[in-house]
C-alpha cells in the first residue's frame, strides 16, 4: 500500500498518477475540499484515492510519500517522525533546510534512523503529472534492495522512473535548480532576453555541479533528470514558480507570499553553506540578495558581469 503525505499540488497529482495501480491514501493536514483540490485545479479525484486528515490511517502503508516543502519536513518530522520508523520513505522536496542545511534524505534519517530514504525527483509539473503526461523520474536510493523495490511500485505507464544509488546528487540537482529557474526568471521578466537566460543557465549548471561535487555528489548526476532534466524544464516554462517568482522580481511585480517557491529558502541556505565552507556560488548569492530585495536585477547582472574573466 502507498500513502502520500502532504495534499499539495504535488503530492495530489502523485497520488492521482498511482491510483491507475491501486489504492492510494492522500493525507493532509488540513483538508477543506472536495472531489477537486484547489491546489490542483480541473483534475478530478479518481475513487482509488482515498483523502483523509487521519495520520494514523494514512500510516498503515508501508511506502509513504512524504510531498511537503522543504521548509516544512523537518517540522512535521519534528511532530511525526516517530511513527515513521521501519517504512520506506520517499521524499519529493526540492529544497535545502534553512537551518540545518542539509537535504530531506538527511533530515530524515537522522529522525526516522531505520526507515528505508528515498527521494522521487525530476522534471515534473504536478498538472502534467496529474493529466497522464509522459513523465521521466528520477527515484535515488541508497539501498540495493529498496530501490528497485520503489522503482517498481512507483512507475506507471505514463509515469517512468529511472534508479540512481546517489541521494546526494539527486535531491541537490532538484534543490539547486530551483534558484537557478529565479535568476533565470528574472532576467526574463526584466527584459534581458533569451541570450542572457542561456548564459545564466549555463552557468548554473556549473555551479549547481561544482556545489554537488563540493557535497558529495556525482558529479555525473546532475546531468541527469534530476539535474540538468529539471534545470531545463523550470528555467524555460512558465509552468514553474520557481520562475514566475523570478520573473515578477525582474518585473517588479508583486507575487503571492502563499505560493511554494523553494528556490528562495533554498538560495539563502547556499549563502550559509558558501560562508560555512568558504565556497563561491555568485548565482545563488545573487538571488538572495535579489529576493530579499537588496539589490535590482539590473545591479545583480552588473555585478555577475563584472566578475574576473576567467575559463569556462
Ligand atoms: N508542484 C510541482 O509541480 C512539483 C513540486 N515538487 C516539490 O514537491 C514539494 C511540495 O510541493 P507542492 O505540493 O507543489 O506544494 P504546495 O504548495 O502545492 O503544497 C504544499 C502542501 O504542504 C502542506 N504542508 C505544509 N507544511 C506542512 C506541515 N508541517 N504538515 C503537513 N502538511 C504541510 C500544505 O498544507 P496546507 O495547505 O495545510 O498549508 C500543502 O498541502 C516541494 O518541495 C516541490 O518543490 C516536485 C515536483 C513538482
Ligand atoms: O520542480 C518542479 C518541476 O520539476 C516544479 O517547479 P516549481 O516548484 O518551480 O513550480
Amino acid at each position: 500500500m502507498i500513502s502520500v503525505l502532504g495534499a499539495g499540488a504535488f503530492g495530489t497529482a502523485l497520488a492521482v498518477a498511482l491510483a491507475v495501480n491501486g489504492p492510494v491514501t492522500l493525507w493532509g493536514r488540513r483538508i477543506d475540499w472536495r472531489g477537486e483540490n484547489p491546489r490542483l485545479p480541473g483534475v478530478a479525484l479518481p475513487d482509488g484515492i482515498a483523502v483523509t486528515q487521519d495520520l494514523d490511517r494514512a500510516l498503515g502503508a508501508d511506502i509513504l510519500l512524504l510531498a511537503l516543502p522543504a521548509q516544512a519536513l523537518g517540522g512535521f518530522l519534528d511532530d511525526h517522525g516517530a511513527g515513521l520508523g521501519g517504512k520506506r520513505l520517499v521524499s519529493t522536496a526540492k529544497g535545502i533546510d534553512l537551518s540545518r542545511l542539509t537535504g530531506p534524505s538527511a533530515m530524515i534519517a537522522a529522525r526516522c534512523p531505520d526507515a528505508r530514504v528515498a527521494v522521487l525527483t525530476g522534471p515534473s509539473f504536478a498538472a502534467d503529472i496529474a493529466r497522464g503526461l509522459p513523465t521521466a523520474l528520477t527515484l535515488a536510493c541508497a539501498d540495493a534492495q529498496t530501490g528497485p523495490a520503489l522503482q517498481q511500485a512507483l512507475s506507471t505507464p505514463a509515469l517512468r522512473l529511472y534508479r540512481t544509488t546517489d541521494v546526494a546528487g539527486a535531491e541537490l540537482g532538484g534543490a539547486l535548480k530551483n534558484v537557478v529557474a529565479i535568476a533565470a526568471g528574472a532576467v526574463i521578466g526584466a527584459g534581458l532576453g533569451d541570450s542572457a537566460r542561456a548564459a545564466i543557465i549555463t552557468r548554473g549548471f556549473a555551479e549547481m555541479t561544482r556545489l554537488a561535487a563540493h557535497l558529495g555528489a556525482r558529479p555525473e548526476t546532475l546531468t541527469g533528470l534530476s539535474g540538468l532534466g529539471d534545470l531545463t524544464l523550470t528555467c524555460t516554462s512558465d509552468g514553474s514558480r520557481n520562475f514566475r517568482f523570478g520573473a515578477a522580481l525582474g518585473a517588479g511585480r508583486a507575487f503571492d507570499p502563499a505560493t511554494t517557491v523553494e528556490g528562495a529558502a533554498t538560495a539563502r541556505a547556499l549563502a550559509r553553506l558558501a560562508e560555512r565552507d568558504g565556497l563561491d556560488l555568485p548565482i545563488a548569492a545573487m538571488v538572495t540578495r535579489l529576493a530579499e530585495g537588496r539589490v535590482s536585477v539590473e545591479e545583480a547582472m552588473d555585478h555577475l558581469l563584472s566578475r574576473p574573466l576567467k575559463e569556462e
